[in-house]
């Protein structure tokens, strides 16, 4: 479905010098599939996730999304941000149907479609509030419901859960969850959270500190619908015990080599 080969990029840092935020990654993501990106701050996944969603020039390398070469910004690929990226000025219910009107669609249809998507991410009766007048959590409701308005192939998350409280954490990660298993969604997900990482995903991605680079694909062997009760589980403790070990050796690489 995702097919990265080779990908480079680098920016100009403040003082002047580049810094290489992704170096020759290949990767490849399955139709259907839920990848969650784990790394050190600063490895280049937000990076990685914006040249997938095409709003980054990469240096080479390139990206293939349902056989069609990334040039840019399109409607198969949909991005949730975990400041929610929200117009403050807009109500729940043109903030979920603005794709809509950028793509063409009538009022009438954009509104239908959205107030469908407000109701499936439990935000309906919200329609007409403004994003200040909502919850963190709320908040993303409404990003997640307008990346789903265009009708994506593609889901492409950054933190999204990473501003709100656990508990909100939790039930949004239950909805997401639901959400992605009655759908043919591709997901890729970045998190700070290994525990987050094990529950959500099929494989986890663990990036390495800079020049960013792949370190490991660990693959995530749990049942599926992944229930709340699979944290007690062995298989669940294992795997995360073991991404804490990865991750704590590579900060420790890096320490040394610097
Ligand atoms: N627009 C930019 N201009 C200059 N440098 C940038 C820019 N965007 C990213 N970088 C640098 O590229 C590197 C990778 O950044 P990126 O945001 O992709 O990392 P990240 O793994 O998502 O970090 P975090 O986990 O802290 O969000 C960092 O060193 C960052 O400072």
């Amino acid at each position: 479905m995702i097919e990265i080969r080779g990908l480079s990029k680098s920016f100009v840092g403040q003082d002047g010098g580049r810094v290489q935020a992704l170096s020759d990654v290949d990767l490849d993501v399955a139709e259907n599939e839920f990848l969650t990106v784990l790394g050190p701050s600063g490895c280049g996944k937000t990076t990685l996730l914006k040249a997938v969603a095409g709003l980054v020039p990469v240096d080479s390398g390139e990206i293939v999304v349902d056989g069609t070469k990334v040039r840019g910004p399109g409607p198969d690929r949909a991005m949730v941000f975990q400041n929610f990226a929200l117009l403050p000025w807009a109500t729940v219910l043109d903030n979920v149907a603005f794709g809509l009107e950028l793509r063409g669609v009538g009022r009438a249809e954009r509104q239908e479609r959205a107030r469908a998507l407000i109701a499936m991410v439990g935000l309906a009766g919200f329609e007409t509030k403004r994003p200040a007048e909502l919850s963190g959590g709320m908040q993303q409701r409404v990003g997640i419901a307008r990346a789903l308005a265009v009708q994506p192939r593609v889901l492409l998350m950054d933190e999204p859960f990473g501003a709100v409280d656990e508990q909100t954490r939790r039930l949004l990660q239950e909805e997401l969850l639901s959400i992605w298993e009655e759908s043919r969604l591709t997901v890729v997900f970045i998190t700070h959270s290994m525990e987050e990482a094990v529950l959500l995903g099929d494989r986890v991605v663990l990036m390495s500190a800079r020049p960013g680079q792949i370190a490991e694909i660990v693959p995530v062997p749990l049942e599926r619908p992944r229930a709340r009760s699979l944290e007690r589980s062995g298989k669940y403790a294992e795997i995360t015990a073991y991404l804490w070990d990865r991750l704590r050796d590579m900060h420790e690489e890096h320490r040394a080599a610097r």
